[in-house]
């Protein structure tokens, strides 16, 4: 990390906002068909079917078991799925490695985020295009001379500390990311997926072990990107963030999708009482 510079904020000051690079108008972004995912002789994934209409943000809901993170996995392409497909924005991705699916515009965080601990926050932005991307393609992007590499590193640097701002942890940035809280950590790996300039993230139990204040900053947040234009799908258990803040929700139960509709639609579905709910909601 000698070369960059990691310590200046950006002079202009102006405010901060993450809007994506390019946007098409079909309605739906992404489209699952038939997706299957077998572990030895478990199935974990049976036949999945849903679609998530462009500049929503769609629950993915289930019990534990039900194959919501192995969906993840599948579109993501950190597994390979033995059957079905997945479309985004069009094309189709099946099969397609992580970085070439984060490049496509795709990107997701974790049930953990995977941040390097001893790293300050700064330094863990800096890398999040190039850890999102994959390091030959990163190289294949970034240009040989050395000067050029150094204003590609401003261009990072700045839109880093775009991001801190835009989720209030700046305060933050020389710190090393093992000190942060839990649910610092989950805006530090929102701020890095935003990074990559997605246009659609997938985000795994974004609300787990975030506190009530941080949680409502984070659903803010997530708000505020949706009127940029971005889509999300989200995996969490809280169902108060389900039925609160997603206007579609898709219920997965044993590998494959038990019902979907509004939030209004799941409560009422005696079929997602009975395999998940209880009387929670
Ligand atoms: N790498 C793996 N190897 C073997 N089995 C796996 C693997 N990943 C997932 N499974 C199994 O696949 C099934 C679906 O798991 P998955 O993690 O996708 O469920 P989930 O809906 O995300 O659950 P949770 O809400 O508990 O996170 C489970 O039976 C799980 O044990």
């Amino acid at each position: 990390m000698s070369d960059v510079d990691t310590e200046s904020r950006p002079a202009d000051g102006g405010e901060a906002t993450a809007e994506p690079t390019s946007r098409s108008t079909d309605s739906s972004i992404l489209e699952i068909r038939e997706l299957e995912k077998h572990f030895g002789g478990i199935t974990a994934v049976d036949g999945a079917s849903f679609a998530v209409e462009r500049g929503t943000i769609t629950g993915l809901i289930g019990p534990n078991g039900a194959g919501k993170s192995t969906t993840f996995n599948c579109i993501t392409g950190v597994h390979t799925p033995d059957a079905g497909s997945v479309v985004f924005d069009g094309d189709e991705i099946t099969g397609r490695e992580p970085h070439q699916i984060a490049n496509r515009g795709l990107v997701r965080t974790f049930q953990i985020a995977r941040e390097f601990p001893e790293m300050t926050v700064l330094e863990n932005m800096m890398l999040a295009p190039k850890a999102q991307l994959g390091e030959s393609l990163w190289r294949s992007v970034m240009p040989i001379a050395r000067r050029e590499v150094v204003e590609q590193e401003a261009v990072t640097r700045d839109r880093a500390w775009e991001m801190l701002e835009f989720f209030e942890i700046d305060h933050l940035a020389h710190e090393y990311a093992g000190n942060l809280s839990g649910g610092q950590r989950k805006l530090l790996d929102l701020a890095r997926a935003l990074l990559t300039e997605p246009e659609m993230l997938l985000l795994d139990e974004p609300m787990a072990g975030v506190n009530p204040s941080l949680e409502k900053k984070l659903l803010e947040h997530v708000h505020e990107l949706q009127e940029q234009g971005y889509t999300f799908l989200l995996v969490e258990h809280d169902m108060d963030v389900i039925m609160n803040h997603c206007e579609h929700v898709i219920v997965m139960h044993q590998g494959s999708v038990l019902a979907e509709g509004t939030a209004e639609d799941i409560k009422a579905d005696e079929a997602v009482v009975e395999a998940y709910l209880g009387g929670d909601v």
